[in-house]
């Protein structure tokens, strides 16, 4: 391999499955740019990682560079349950990391592989403050729509007025957005949320988000455009989306699943084309009893085939583990396959599948999206209502199955029915899959060489490499030519090239 000198960035993840999947999946695109990336969040979840997904302590090659993971202790135990509590795990989070972050940045310069910017995604600001305090730069990896920065953005700074305590009805009119309805704000805005942490947490970003030089979104010019063009003036934002495509690494196996996804592509391959509905709700989304049992029934009258996703709830989440309903799975047969977690990717990409039943997170969005799938949108809270009103009445991808958890109402069975007909067969469906075909389409070009999210990596890679230069410059601490030297294996840094 001859003794290349690569940039190297630290990428520090919030340890969420919806926050690690584009964060990695940004790493494996700066890494097929030439860059050294670093991926670290803490080892609860670096555990889950290595179980289930492809990763060791190898250095990975990515297109023209590389990918290794470090994991770093938050210092509560292995089953603590106050880690589902963000109020207590957030500032846990940043008590440690701020101790242990700089001294990961210390070892791989002692060893050779200085860093030259820190990237965060929402929920640990202070990933700023510690690139700050070292004299890097950092920026900061957006992992919902531009249209929910936004949101976020005009309630932080007060800029409208948004559903209060005594006006809880209001619309909100942003700048380049359609109206949204009360409901259709990101519901951790509403006053009544019942997750009021949550909105502390991307309140917390905001408070810091002077400090980025850039801010990394996970969406596309085409897609958002006039409010990506819009809040470009006011902000740093870069559209790299969508980040699940990476054309010069397609085949990079790296991923970060918490979970082994479940054999079932050899089932989809036994099926028709566009057969199949696919349902999930993602990776935090747990549905009541009562409303799982009306899905059920609903997948069984319509007729489809279905593969359904059926996640055990988090050990301290305090849910009920759901169940199906009694003769379900018999009478269902092998119309319908259940797994507890799905390879998504390939589900989406199958031309058996028809349809995605989505809970509207921004991934599962994306990912449909840049798939052409239409959607039936079922939200349940925070930017996902949001994104289910962009599909069905922005993007004309999807079906609306209902509003969200705040509606508080039980979807039954005939609507459930009534939706997966209108967005399988009939006219609608088709004009919902040929405008799904035109996202992705679009998606595709957008991250193609010489896209608009391919000359927005490319501008962030070639700024963070001019930036790294001064930051050597400036702490005398460059080696021999200013970067990491990756030409031999480390014995002592544990760093072992596979190719
Ligand atoms: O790890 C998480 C834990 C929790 C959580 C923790 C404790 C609770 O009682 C309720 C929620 O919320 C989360 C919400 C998240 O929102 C998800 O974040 C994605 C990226 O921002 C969005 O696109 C999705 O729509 C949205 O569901 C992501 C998490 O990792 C978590
Ligand atoms: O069975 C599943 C369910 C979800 N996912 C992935 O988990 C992520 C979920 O993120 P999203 O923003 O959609 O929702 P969240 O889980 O954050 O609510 C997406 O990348 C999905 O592809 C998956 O691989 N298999």
């Amino acid at each position: 391999m001859g003794s290349e000198a690569l940039v190297h960035v630290l990428l520090v993840s919030f340890p969420g499955q919806g926050h690690v999947n584009p964060l990695l999946r940004l790493g494996k695109r700066l890494a097929s740019k030439g860059l050294l990336v670093t991926f670290t969040t803490p080892e609860s979840i670096g555990k889950a990682m290595r179980k289930a997904s492809n990763i060791g302590e190898e250095l990975s090659p990515v297109g023209d560079g590389f990918i290794r993971f470090e994991f770093f202790e938050d210092g509560w135990d292995e089953d603590e349950t106050r880690r589902q509590d963000l109020d207590q795990y957030l500032p846990q989070l940043e008590k440690v990391g701020k101790v242990l972050i700089p001294e990961m940045i210390r070892r791989n310069a002692e060893q050779g592989r200085p860093i030259s910017c820190l990237i965060n995604n929402p929920f640990i600001p202070w990933v700023s403050d510690v690139a700050d305090s070292l004299g890097l730069p950092s920026a900061m990896l957006w992992v919902q729509s531009c249209a929910c920065f936004t949101s976020y953005y005009y309630y932080y700074h007060g800029l409208v007025p948004f559903p209060s305590e005594t006006a809880m009805e209001i619309d909100v009119q942003l700048p380049c957005m359609p109206l949204l309805k009360h409901d259709e704000v990101p519901s951790f805005l509403y006053p009544t949320t019942p997750y009021p942490f949550l909105r502390r947490a991307i309140m917390g970003q905001y408070k810091n988000l002077d400090k980025p030089f850039c801010i990394l979104m996970d969406t596309f010019q085409e897609l958002e455009h006039e409010i990506i063009e819009y809040m470009s003036k006011i902000s740093p934002i870069k559209t790299v989306g969508p980040l699940f495509k990476n054309p010069k690494a397609p085949n990079a196996t790296v991923k970060g699943d918490f979970m082994k996804a479940d054999d079932c592509v050899g089932w989809l391959d036994s099926k028709p084309a566009s057969s199949i509905v696919y349902v999930s709700f993602g990776s935090v989304v747990y549905l009541k009893q009562d409303q799982w049992d009306e899905i059920a029934y609903g997948l069984l009258n319509s007729g489809v085939n279905f593969l359904w996703v059926m996640k055990p709830p988090h050990k301290d989440s305090g849910y009920e583990v759901l169940k199906m309903p009694e003769g379900f799975l018999e009478k269902a047969g092998d119309r319908g396959k259940v797994v507890q977690w799905s390879p998504q990717e390939q589900v989406l990409a199958h031309p058996s599948v028809a349809c995605f039943v989505t809970h509207c997170g921004w991934n599962s969005t994306m990912e449909a999206l840049t798939s052409g799938m239409p959607v039936v949108a079922f939200p349940q809270w925070g930017d996902q209502v949001t994104d289910a009103k962009y599909l069905v009445d922005v993007f004309k991808v999807g079906v609306r199955m209902c509003r969200g958890e705040a509606e508080n109402k039980l979807i039954t069975r005939d609507v459930v029915e009534q939706c997966l007909r209108e967005a399988t067969s009939g006219p609608k469906a088709e004009e919902m899959k040929q405008n799904a075909m035109k996202w992705s389409a679009a998606a595709e070009a957008a991250v193609a060489e010489g896209g608009s999210s391919d000359r927005n990596i490319q501008a962030f890679v070639d700024e963070v490499k001019r930036r790294s230069l001064e930051v050597l410059a400036v702490s005398g601490k460059s080696t021999a030519n200013g970067v990491a030297e990756l030409g031999e294996p480390k014995v002592n840094g544990e760093l072992k090239v596979v190719s």
